[in-house]
């Protein structure tokens, strides 16, 4: 089974009293869900926590520098494949960060709204799960596919979700 991250950095942009929430996705550039948005994120590698993966992709796919300790741990999502465990994604959320985001070869950034997230460009299961980690809960999600490799390909059949459930994993 793929282990993988997903990382949500959140800002709030306008006036104190029209503000305005953001988050930074990327318009991914290559590899599973190219060209679908997304959070920065990708596959764990050898010896690494999944917070220190979290950090590396979202540096290497957009340039910004997040402290691992900062990130907020927002999700675990499993997706199936024909009844296997196919993907164990971690999810972050963190407002610490420096730099500016960055166009890479991987993944072309931008900050979006929170309330017009383009769930019609993202993997279907996103609009599911991701407006509740933007308003700061918590979501453990299993999520089925059907049709055999790739996962991007295949059919989107079914979901189960739990909110706001003490996280267990030891690398929270
Ligand atoms: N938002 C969302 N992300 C998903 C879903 N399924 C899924 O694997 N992902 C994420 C987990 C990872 O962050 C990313 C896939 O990992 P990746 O970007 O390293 O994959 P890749 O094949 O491009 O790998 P690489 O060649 O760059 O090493 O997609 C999904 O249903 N929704």
């Amino acid at each position: 089974m793929i282990e993988a991250t997903l990382c949500f950095p959140r800002r709030t942009r306008g006036t104190e009293s029209d503000p305005t929430e953001e988050v930074l996705l990327i318009e991914k550039r290559r590899g599973l869900g190219d060209g679908w948005y997304n959070g920065p994120g990708g596959k764990l590698e050898d010896g690494e926590t999944p917070r220190e993966c979290a950090v590396r992709e979202t540096r290497e796919e957009v340039g910004l520098e997040i402290d691992p300790e900062t990130l907020e741990k927002a999700g675990e999502l499993t997706f199936l494949l024909d009844g296997e465990r196919h993907t164990f994604c971690h999810v972050y959320r963190t407002r610490s960060f420096s730099g500016e985001p960055t166009t890479t070869e991987e993944a072309r950034p931008e900050w979006v709204p929170v309330d017009d997230v383009p769930y019609d460009q993202m993997w279907e299961d996103d609009q599911f799960w991701l407006p509740g980690v933007l308003e700061g809960e918590t979501v453990v999600g299993e999520f089925r596919f059907e049709g055999g490799q790739p996962l991007d390909e295949a059919e989107f059949v079914g979901h189960d979700l739990e909110w706001n459930e003490h996280l267990e994993t030891t690398d929270t």
